[in-house]
């Protein structure tokens, strides 16, 4: 399954995204990036059809039963609102599948190592851990794609290089994966290629080291900086305040 949509969104008025791009083929990681307020999130969710939105998606286009075994989705919010043991709430992945369940959901918590946390209620975790039981619910979907907004976010370090990691590995395994990520370093390291929005818009995509440019990134990140070989930010300094 190819995720390609090409979608405006208006709020309030105001285009939050404008023929916003983004394509993403089986077996290929694609990083999203921006600043904050650039339209990652309400890409994501309209590429999914979670919102409305003027334009097309391949997602969006799918009946909901259809679109549920498609496409796996990890928002950057992470509700866990019943005192559900680790591994039910993991084994909620398997919904879109009648919950049949070929050990996908034993797998997903393996890999995770979310095997000693399996009998411990999902309401009982840390913010960190909680991010892996729902990294490992979008596993068990075992849906061609996945889309995961800001996954590593409140993750330790490691949990964070861990979490790319996977989401590399995903891909290689064959899947369409589409992370935001603000860690730019990282997601250069990582990814096959990175989409670059700003205001609403796509204004770069393609390899790591051909959208990050010291210019974008002065002018879309408000940062003298530029991306040495190996992947590695190299931050001098910010442009003003670095606040918008
Ligand atoms: N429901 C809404 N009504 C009006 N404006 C909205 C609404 N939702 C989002 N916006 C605006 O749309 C723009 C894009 O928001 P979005 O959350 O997609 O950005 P983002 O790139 O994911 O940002 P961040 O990196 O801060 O998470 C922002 O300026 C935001 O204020």
């Amino acid at each position: 399954m190819r995720l390609e949509a090409e979608l405006s969104v208006r709020r309030g008025g105001r285009a939050i995204l404008d023929a916003a791009r983004i394509a993403v083929a089986p077996g290929e990681c694609v990083g999203l990036i921006g600043p904050n307020g650039a339209g990652k999130t309400t890409l994501m969710r309209a590429a999914l059809g979670l919102i409305p939105a003027e334009g097309h998606s391949t997602l969006a286009a799918l009946s909901r039963g259809t679109r549920a075994r498609a496409a796996a989705w990890l928002p950057q919010e992470r509700p866990i609102a019943w005192p559900l043991p680790v591994r039910e709430v993991v084994a909620l992945g398997r919904l879109p599948h009648g919950g049949r369940d070929a050990g996908e959901t034993e797998a997903a918590l393996a890999r995770l190592n979310l095997l000693p946390l399996a009998d411990r209620p999902a309401t009982a975790l840390s913010g960190g851990e909680r991010a892996r039981v729902l990294i490992a619910r979008a596993l068990a979907q075992d849906a061609p794609l996945l889309l995961a907004d800001e996954p590593a976010a409140g993750l330790d370090p490691a949990g964070q290089i861990a979490a790319m990691h996977l989401f590399a590995e995903l891909a290689r395994e064959g899947r369409g994966v589409l992370v935001s990520s603000h860690d730019l370093g990282l997601a250069a390291r990582r990814c096959d290629r990175l989409v670059l929005l700003d205001g609403g818009r796509t204004v770069a995509e393609g390899p790591p080291k051909a959208v990050l440019t010291p210019a974008r990134l002065a002018r879309h990140f408000a940062l003298r900086a530029r991306l040495e070989e190996g992947g590695r930010l190299a931050v001098e300094g910010t442009e003003g305040t670095g606040w918008g």
